[in-house]
This record gives structure tokens, sequence and C-alpha cells, in this order.
């Protein structure tokens, strides 16, 4: 069977599967997938179908919340014009696959990556397979999982319960996927509910996302040599020493040079902010100095 084309349905989100999963999303603890939101994916999707138009909707959103609160956003893509080893036993049943051009493997404009987040090349239906999700959520410090994406039946079934044996707990979002149709949807949420994570909607995960959004309050660190013990401190959990010296030497070195890398700073920003100190991490990207985080640690002290 190729995939279907001509997908048209709403979602099947009236009376959703109750979920035996007794988990609250935890933003600290939390990392956002983007599954396999490609052209080639969603093309073949009527103009307009709500379901799509729904995910993608939700996905934005969900996307957008986590980046304000800097929370990681990992994102699945498939390579195109994949060798046979590459594509393995996929290909026997969807054929080769996409092609290596943007019309098929361009993550669509509306949930675009931005600097910042990941994307990981996407080998088997779970986007733990053959890939370093584990690794980068374990470096975080992350174990809860949301996912967003197609299809609900296949991959994002299969990567969350991939998830649930790794420990990590997955949250799908019932609106924030999609399917061929709306029994397959409707079934990927039964036995997600049923056998590994939590059923969600959208509006539910912004609100515990939002629950971590940089905020006004009152920075519990004095500026000054205090921040700078926070920040060492924080530094040094990810860093050799040798590179928190180098970092705290040269106050402008950049810490990417020294070694840190993007969810190694989604921790340090976690840690930072634990101590009252809300750093955006879009900004902290373009300049990821101690100098940096001294300003911020007096801006927030003000
Ligand atoms: C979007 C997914 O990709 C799979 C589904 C259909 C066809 C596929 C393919 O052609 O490679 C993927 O294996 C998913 O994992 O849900």
């Amino acid at each position: 069977m190729a995939i279907p084309s001509g997908i048209d349905y709403a979602a099947p989100l009236g009376d959703l599967p109750r979920s035996r999963a007794p988990w609250a999303l935890e933003p600290a603890r939390t990392a956002v997938l983007v599954h396999d939101l490609q052209r080639y994916f969603l093309e073949p999707f009527a103009p307009g179908c709500p379901a799509l138009v729904g995910a993608l909707d939700a996905a934005a959103r969900i996307v957008a919340a986590a980046r304000e609160a800097g929370v990681p956003v990992v994102y699945t893509a498939q390579t195109g014009d994949q060798d046979g080893a590459r594509r393995g036993l996929q290909g026997d049943l969807w054929g080769p696959g996409m092609r290596a051009v943007a019309e098929h493997v361009g993550i669509v404009e509306q949930v675009a990556p931005a600097p910042g987040d990941i994307v990981l090349a996407k080998h088997r239906y779970s986007a733990f397979a053959l890939s370093p999700l584990a690794e980068h959520l374990a470096a975080a410090g992350r174990d809860q999982l949301v996912i967003v994406g197609v299809y609900a039946h296949i991959g994002v079934t299969a990567t969350a319960l991939d998830a649930f044996q790794r420990e990590v707990r997955p949250f799908v979002v019932a609106d924030g996927v999609a399917d061929f149709d709306a029994a397959r949807h409707r079934l990927a949420l039964e036995h997600v509910a049923s056998c590994s994570g939590v059923v969600t909607l959208a509006a539910d995960v912004v609100a515990a996302l939002a629950r971590t959004a940089p905020t006004t309050a009152p920075a519990t660190v004095e500026p000054g040599a205090a921040w700078d013990a926070v920040v060492r401190e924080a530094l040094a959990s990810l860093l050799p020493a040798a590179g928190v010296d180098a970092a705290f030497a040269d106050a402008d070195a950049d810490l990417f040079l020294l070694g840190l890398n993007s969810l190694q700073a989604f921790d340090l920003l976690d840690v930072l902010a634990d101590s009252g100190v809300d750093v955006d991490f879009a900004a902290f990207t373009q300049r990821a100095t101690v100098a940096f985080l001294r300003e911020q640690g007096r801006l927030l002290a003000h």
C-alpha cells in the first residue's frame, strides 16, 4: 500500500480516549518533537483538510510556546534519494520514498525550524531508531516528549511506544497529529492512551508550557559575584574545567566554541531560570558568552 492521496477528514477529537498514564506535563523535563512535517508527507492531504490544517496550527502554537519557555524543540525529517540500506524495509511497503528536492524534504513553512532547534534525520518509523534522539534528550535532562506531526498511526505511535520503553514519557497531541483518515487517527490515540502515553490537546500543552515562560519575577540571586558563581556552577556541569576557566578568563569567549552544544545550552538556561534569571534562548545563541550572561543577571536584578 502506498500513502493514500486526497486525504480529507476532520480530526476525531470528541470523547478522547482516557489515558492510563497518570503523568502531568512538566516543562522543565519536556522536549517537543515535530515528527515528519515534511512537504512529501503532507502532499497527500487535500487542500484545506481540516485535520491537517488543525494539526499544523496546533504544532505551530506548541513550537512557539516551547521556544518561549526555553523547552527544546526537535524535528525529524527524512532525507531524500535514500539508497536501499538506508531505506530498509520501508522500501518494501512504501516504495523509494522522497527525492532530495526541497518540495519533498522541506519542513513546511508554518512549523519551520528556528535557530537553536534540533533537526534529526529520520530513518525508521520511530524517531529514536538509528538516531541520537535519546542522547539529545538525556543530555538536556528531558524525559517527557510532546509529539506532534504525521502520521499518527505509524511514526507517531511507534515513537511514543519507543519513548515509553526508554523511560521517556510521551504526550501525543490529539489535535496536533494527522493521519490517513479519522479511523486510523482515532486508533493511534487509543493505542497511545492504552499502553504508552498521555493523549492531550494543544491548548493544554500550551498552557503547561506557559507556566515556565519568562516572567518578570524578581531574581533570587544578587548580581556580581553571587551570580558569577551560579553561572560557573551551571557551566561546570556541562563543560570540562578548562572550558569553564577559559569562559571566565575571557568573558567574551564564545561558549559554543568552548564546547557547549545546543542541548547543553538549553540545560544551562534552565539552571539559570531556576535561579530566577530567565535568559532568552535565541538571544543567547547570538551571543553565547559569560559577558552576556552577566548582563542578564544584572538586568533581572534591577
Ligand atoms: C511519516 C512517516 O513516515 C512513514 C510512513 C509512511 C511512509 C514512509 C516512507 O515512505 O518512508 C515512512 O516510513 C511516519 O513515520 O509516520
